[in-house]
């Protein structure tokens, strides 16, 4: 009867496995792995009791196949998608099918882990996401920017004097006196900026923070947040309790 949850990104592919009954993020296991390693993880899913498996997928065709082809045969498989509707959350995207499903399964997870409060959520992947979810269940849209290493990359890439820096735990004075830190510095304080800002805009009580680059923007925010590993696996977990 376990539940297998997964959350295709465009970086990494994370995944938990839900006992039934189980509390919202108390899972039985959970991984990530970048595409190319699915397979070996779909073969630990074969034994692992799964009768069902909610997806959501913003990678494209080709990861959803890969995700068809390692998901343990004759389960019940829901493909999660953004609707109008969904666990008392009410999509305020003009067009709700536009809406990234792992950005409508993040603000579910925001709204179970905070409810009745205006939320921000911000989901640091290979995107960054920053959305406003209000008191009274409604997501009311949000941003999109290049996120952390994207942004980072985007520098060296771009430029014949800038190297490619690596983030360190802790954040770097905000004005740097290296090329290194100014680089760090400009890049965590536009993630954070866009997500204070947001907080600002929104009259935010809660501001959840997830997503792989979490742990270097979260040590940047001046704001009182909390860091929530897989929100939006979290969120598949509500929307499936739900039904
Ligand atoms: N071990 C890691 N592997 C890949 N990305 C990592 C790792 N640790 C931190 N990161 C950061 O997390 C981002 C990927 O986070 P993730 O939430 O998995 O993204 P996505 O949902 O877009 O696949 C990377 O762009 C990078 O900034
Ligand atoms: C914004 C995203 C690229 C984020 O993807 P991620 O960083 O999690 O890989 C994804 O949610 C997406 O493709 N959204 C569709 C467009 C939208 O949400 O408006
Ligand atoms: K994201």
């Amino acid at each position: 009867m376990t539940l297998l949850l997964i959350d295709a990104g465009n970086t990494r592919i994370k995944w938990a496995l839900a006992a039934p009954g189980a509390a919202l993020g108390k899972w039985e296991q959970c991984g990530a792995v970048e595409h190319a390693g699915l397979d070996a993880v779909g073969a630990g899913w074969r034994h692992a009791g799964i009768t069902r498996a909610i997806v959501s997928n913003v990678a494209g065709a080709a990861v959803r196949e890969r995700i068809a082809q390692a998901l343990p045969a004759g389960i019940d498989v829901e493909w999660f998608a953004s609707v109008e509707e969904r666990a008392g959350l009410r999509n305020g995207y003009r067009n709700p099918g536009q809406l990234g499903c792992d950005r409508f399964s993040a603000a579910i997870g925001a709204r179970a882990l905070a409810p009745g409060q205006d939320v921000i959520v911000a989901t640091c992947g290979t995107a960054t996401t920053v959305d406003a979810i209000s008191a009274d269940g409604r997501f009311i849209g949000g941003m999109i920017l290049p996120g952390l290493a994207l942004m980072a990359g985007a520098l060296a890439s771009n430029t014949a004097q800038l190297p490619q820096v690596a983030p360190g735990a802790a954040p770097p004075p905000v004005f740097g006196d290296n090329t290194h830190d100014a680089i760090v510095s400009g890049c965590l304080s536009a993630q954070a900026g866009a997500i204070e800002r947001a907080c600002a805009a929104h009259g935010a009580t809660a501001c959840i923070v997830s997503g792989g680059a979490a742990p270097y923007i979260a040590p940047a925010l001046t704001l009182a947040h909390r860091v929530v590993d897989n929100i939006v696996l979290v969120g598949l977990h509500a929307a499936a309790g739900a039904d």
